[in-house]
């Protein structure tokens, strides 16, 4: 029968933590009393493993993107992690080359790479919000760490290190975080908390340099051994989120594109009918009515031929304002042709679709439209009809169109009901 007693008190007291200057190490005593470390990992050993998969992850990035159209930013983020390998590899030489090769070069590389990995991502997401900032950190961070590096004991180059990477991560996260919608885009949500976790990482590391000061160029206790089993996972995760958001944003723009219209922003045709026939199918739960407007600018064609198809889109993308200023929440405005304007106006009875038509009217003719330096006079005839049953959508467009060519017919810039009720 094993002496289970005797054994765990062996254990127990076999195992102490050393403190180290500056790091605390769990150790124990080995055969004849030796002390070992626990920690059997060696920090060059896990820069070299960071080196590897960087690199690699830069050749799978770049390969699936050779050939193809490559994936907006794509080569900004090669870029960063090539540069980042690079600095992996320099670090493991330390003690082997000239400090500035092995401390000073990769630091500005890694400072480098932490700022075009934010630009890879904004051009992914279309927006370069926060990326000044970054460069900025980028710049005093690297001036810093070059100023100070002929003067200042290695633990304050750790700090100025862990802070410069620590802000432009936490940058980086808030620019992901900020205004993503969690369901929509779930890739960008988890690589903003990714990188957050990484700018959380590095202040620890900064609060770590400052209490213990470490003196070694390669610390192997294991705090340093935590960080760089953390740098590496994020650097994993970082490259499967950048790949899987960019797929993301690919999806949800393709998405935009086929629902909504390129010029005015406003509904297109394609995805307007599902919803006004949605609408037709509440009226028999709910009761009440719906509306459609149907609105034609007048005499387009003389403002295309007289000052060219640019200023054409201009007005059409004004007025397309001025009818959504006009137009309740729950309305919806389509770009059903060329300068043809349809909008659905749910829970809407005939009477009031009327009163909403002649503000619409008079929201164009009221004012002249502003398009490259000139004042136009833009007017528009708008086409009315109102249904209380359920019933087929393009219908009830078809009644409104009717409507809409009575206007027309009646002198234009003017509003003209379809009374035929289905
Ligand atoms: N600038 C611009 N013009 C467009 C666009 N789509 C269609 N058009 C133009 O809109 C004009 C429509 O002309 P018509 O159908 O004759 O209508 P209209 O001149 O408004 O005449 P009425 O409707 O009878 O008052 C044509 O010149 C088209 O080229 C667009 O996206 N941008």
């Amino acid at each position: 029968m094993p002496d289970y007693d005797s054994w765990s008190g062996e254990l127990f007291d076999s195992l102490a933590f050393e403190v180290n200057p500056g790091w605390i190490s769990p150790r124990r005593r080995g055969v004849g009393g030796a002390e070992e470390s626990l920690m059997e990992l060696d920090v060059r050993t896990l820069y070299v493993a960071l080196m590897v998969a960087t690199l690699w992850s830069a050749i799978m990035v770049g390969a699936a993107n050779l050939g193809n159209q490559a994936a907006p930013g794509v080569w900004r983020w090669v870029l960063a992690y090539l540069m980042l390998t690079a600095s992996w590899g320099l670090v493991a030489l330390r003690g082997h080359a000239p400090n500035w090769l092995t401390v000073l070069t990769p630091n500005l590389l890694i400072f480098s790479a932490c700022a075009l990995i934010h630009s890879a991502i904004v051009v992914v997401l279309g927006s370069y919000r926060r990326l000044q900032l970054t460069w900025s950190i980028t710049l005093a961070g690297s001036l810093a760490f070059t100023l100070c590096f002929p003067f200042v004991e290695f633990w304050a180059l750790i700090c100025i290190n862990s802070f410069t990477v620590g802000c432009i991560l936490l940058n980086v996260s808030t620019v992901l975080l900020q205004g993503a919608k969690r369901s929509a885009a779930p890739a960008r949500c988890t690589l903003g908390l990714w990188l957050g976790m990484g700018g959380v990482m590095m202040m620890v590391r900064l609060v770590n340099g400052v209490l213990n000061r470490p003196i070694d160029l390669m610390p192997n206790g294991w705090p340093q051994v935590l960080i760089l089993l953390i740098a590496l996972t994020i650097v994993l995760g970082s490259v499967f989120g950048f790949a899987l958001m960019s797929r993301e944003e690919m999806l949800l723009e393709l998405n935009r594109r086929a629902t909504f219209d390129a010029l005015t922003c406003a509904y297109n045709r394609h995805a307007f009918d599902p919803v006004g026939q949605a609408a037709l199918a509440r009226l028999a739960r709910e009761g009440g009515a719906v509306s459609v407007l149907m609105l034609d600018l007048d005499h387009f064609k003389q403002i295309n031929d007289s000052y060219g198809h640019a200023t054409g889109d201009v007005v059409l993308q004004t007025v397309t304002t001025r009818f959504q200023d006009h137009l309740r929440a729950g309305d919806v405005l389509a770009r059903y042709g060329g300068e043809e304007f349809c909008v659905l106006l749910p829970a809407t009875p005939l009477h009031d679709a009327l009163d909403v038509a002649e503000r619409l009217r008079l929201a164009i003719a009221g004012q002249p439209v502003m398009a490259e330096q000139r004042q136009l006079i833009v007017t528009v005839s708008i086409g009315v009809a109102s249904t209380a049953t359920n019933g087929v959508f393009s219908d009830l467009i078809a009644r409104a169109d009717s409507g809409l060519y009575a206007a027309k017919a009646a002198g234009r810039n003017c509003v003209h009901v379809e009374t035929t009720f289905s």
